[in-house]
């Protein structure tokens, strides 16, 4: 158990005078058709499971938070070490790799409602044929990625060749013959002569490309490179996004390789060449303007490659200001709405990018310590710093050093997407990067400040249920803005979300955060990996290596939902080794969870239509046996909500990605459009916060808004 979990247990003891989770002092929910007191999900502590499996659960109410949920939140993004024992002080890796992951799953394979496969299931993939860009889809068959595959089922099907293909019959291949040349494969002389004369340019004067170059080359500077298998291209693991909803059939096999960029490192780490620049304090090993060899391919160019999606599609969320386009991404300063280009590089100092004008002082001249800290995780550390010229207050995170057992290649890409994604993004409800320093060997993010963790807020035990809504519907209208730019979070819980004194709830933490899709292409980019925190997995994660992130992001709103309601978790780990899970996924007449992770939506039908989703049970029984049991399936969560969130969270938290509501979906929901939310406005060059009125914002001691607030006061009071 980590410190931060003592000190909340000891929290609640005190808030209700012992440890029986009594009720008093605690704000009914109410008029909404539900109270906290009805809640009976009670269980997730694995001490418990045994009991509750073999008892039944006593089912009374619990108010206070669970030991679980603080043990869980006290947890990090990280899901590596198989004992749970994560701790804020250690932090870990964020991504498994495939063979960790393969283990994980080797043992979530042997659990008895699972079928013994011994290994992970490659892939939830859909029906949707991976669709290469300029590739011949006539020719595929829609099972796999490439052509490699394609060929391959010929051989298999009728070990014929297809006309066009002719069998390799020795190990001197020669070029086809080329009787004619197709005109757009024709390069002018002045363009090739142009371009020699550049690359020339270029390999006496390194220094003159990267003054004048975008991001991608500025950035290039500092992380190189990797091997041109992980660009996504023919290579690339993708599939076409459907129009609506998420994919609609069985995942078949695939050993492609991914994409993502975020999470490219699945390959052993020795298969690449690793020609990166390791951590913050070797960053000075290559010389700032470093030459990018041509043969390499920058995983930047995966970033600018996303990053074009801006010019097109960057101001899908009305109110959000458009980010230009033109392959450089730019920003606009904290209190103007104009967006002019920001500024990148390290020709005024130690500023990587940054959206204001004032930067030509270095960042310790500009911004003075206060020595507070936010909080710290697998990241870096999070503090709060002031800026000189104005006084005002920002959150600083210290990106963290490699860890000895990463790859080069995995840091970089971490740190690279977080930034990359934190000085791209612009939305209300998505926290603002204000600049990014390397600063005395270390890379800093200058973060706006919010008063406090969404977490903190919830600890208290002060949230009206429409002030939950509120915080709800901000947190999925910041999910919707980032799926509609082609980017899943990936780690969406209570912790990564931050919430300023107007109420106004924005995501943190872009370190995990994925692209499944590149601008102007259809196709699905799947994530791979165990990606998140435990209590808020989707179970395809834990399943399968291949996944779409939207659907995981989805399932995690639903469970910080849950959380925020019912002050803990539903249960620890969406496996079924955990018994509360276990429970969830009981009474739906199929045993096996891959089964079940695997439904397809059913087609369309009139009873369908006329039914609604999820069928409530006529009777209550604590009997296991019973169907009606509501402590089974998925009433086991939902009946512990309220009754009007039952249909969408229902949805939300389907087994099967392929069934889960897709984030407009959620956002289309009566209940969800209902809710009173607060915005915020842009107004000219001004924004505004409109409240709603059916609530106000809980607002806490600052000594208690964030966890090492409350991880410091502990440690002073057991002085
Ligand atoms: N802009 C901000 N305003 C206020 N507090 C913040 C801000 N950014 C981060 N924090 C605080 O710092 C903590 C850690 O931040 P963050 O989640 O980005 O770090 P991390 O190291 O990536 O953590 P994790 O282990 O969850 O991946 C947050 O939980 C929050 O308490």
């Amino acid at each position: 158990m980590s410190s931060l979990t003592k000190l909340l247990q000891e929290k609640r003891k005190n808030e209700t005078g012992g440890p029986s989770g009594a009720t008093q002092g605690r704000p009914a929910i109410n008029g909404h058709g539900s109270t906290l007191s009805t809640m009976t999900v009670a269980m997730v502590d694995s001490s418990d499971e045994g009991e509750n499996a073999s008892a039944g659960t006593s089912l009374e109410a619990q108010v206070n938070f669970s030991s679980s949920f603080l043990n869980s939140n006290s947890a990090h993004t990280a899901t590596l070490y198989e004992n749970g024992s994560l701790t804020r002080d250690k932090p870990t890796p964020l991504i498994i790799e495939p063979s960790a992951t393969t283990d994980r799953l080797s043992k979530l394979s042997s659990t008895p409602n699972t079928p013994n496969t011994n290994r992970q299931i490659p892939s939830l993939s859909s029906s949707i044929p991976y669709s290469v860009p300029n590739s011949n889809n006539g020719n595929s068959s829609g099972n796999g990625s490439a052509g490699s595959s394609v060929s391959s089922s010929w051989l298999e099907s009728s070990g014929l060749m297809p006309n066009n293909v002719s069998a390799i019959d020795s190990n001197v291949i020669s070029s086809p013959k080329v009787d004619t040349v197709e005109p757009r494969f024709v390069i002018s002389k002045q363009k090739f002569q142009k371009a020699s004369m550049d690359k020339a340019n270029f390999s006496s004067n390194p220094n003159s490309i990267s003054r004048s170059s975008s991001l991608s080359s500025q950035l290039g500077n500092f992380f190189f490179t990797k091997s041109s298998k992980d660009i996504p291209s023919s290579s690339a693991q993708t599939k076409e996004i459907p129009t609506s909803g998420y994919s609609s059939s069985i995942p078949k096999p695939m050993r492609a390789r991914q994409s993502s960029f975020y999470n490219a490192s699945r390959q052993p780490s020795g298969s690449y060449q690793d020609n990166f620049i390791g951590s913050p304090s070797s960053l000075h090993e290559h010389p700032p303007n470093q030459y990018i060899p041509r043969s390499r391919h920058s995983s930047i160019v995966d970033l600018k490659r996303f990053f074009k999606k801006g010019q097109g599609n960057m101001s899908v969320s009305p109110g959000t200001p458009p980010v230009s386009g033109g392959g450089h991404i730019s920003s606009h300063t904290s209190n103007t709405s104009s967006f002019g280009p920001a500024s990148y590089g390290s020709t005024n100092g130690d500023t990587i990018y940054t959206s204001s004008a004032s930067s030509a002082l270095p960042y310790s001249k500009r911004y003075s310590k206060t020595g507070e800290s936010l909080g710290a995780g697998a990241g870096g550390s999070v503090k709060l710093v002031k800026r000189v010229q104005d006084g005002k207050v920002f959150a600083v995170k210290e990106f963290r050093t490699k860890f000895d057992h990463e790859s080069k290649r995995d840091y970089v890409k971490k740190i690279t997407s977080e930034y990359c994604i934190g000085t791209t993004l612009r939305h209300p409800n998505i926290i603002e990067t204000v600049e990014i320093v390397y600063d005395n060997n270390r890379i800093l993010q200058v973060m706006e400040y919010c008063d406090y963790d969404l977490f903190a807020i919830v600890m208290s035990n002060k949230m009206s249920y429409d002030e939950i809504c509120c915080c709800f519907k901000q947190i999925l209208t910041g999910v919707q803005y980032l799926h509609s730019m082609g980017l899943a979070h990936r780690d969406l819980k209570l912790d990564n979300c931050v919430i300023n004194s107007s109420g106004i709830v924005k995501l943190i933490d872009f370190g995990a955060a994925a692209v499944f899709s590149y601008p102007f292409s259809k196709n699905l980019v799947e994530s791979s990996g165990i990606v998140g925190s435990d209590p808020y997995l989707a179970p395809e994660v834990c399943i399968f290596t291949k996944y779409d992130p939207r659907p995981v992001d989805v399932w995690s709103a639903a469970i910080i939902f849950a959380c925020m309601i019912l002050k803990k978790f539903p249960w620890k780990i969406p496996k079924l080794k955990d018994n509360s899970f276990k429970l969830f996924c009981s009474g739906r007449n199929c045993d096996s969870l891959s089964a079940l992770v695997t439904r397809t939506p059913e087609p369309p039908s009139y009873d369908n239509a006329v039914e609604g989703a999820q069928p409530e049970p006529s009777a209550q029984s604590n009997n296991p046996a019973d169907p009606n049991n509501p402590n089974i399936g998925p009433q086991r969560l939902l009946h512990s909500l309220p009754e009007e969130c039952h249909h969408i969270i229902g949805r939300m938290v389907d087994l099967a990605p392929a069934c889960r509501a897709s984030i407009d979906q959620i956002m289309d929901d009566p209940w969800i459009q209902g809710i009173e939310m607060c915005t915020v406005e842009e107004d000219g060059l001004n924004s505004k916060v409109v409240p709603a009125t059916n609530h106000e914002h809980t607002q806490v001691d600052q000594s208690e808004a964030h966890i090492a607030g409350l991880e410091k006061k502990k440690k002073k009071q057991n002085k």
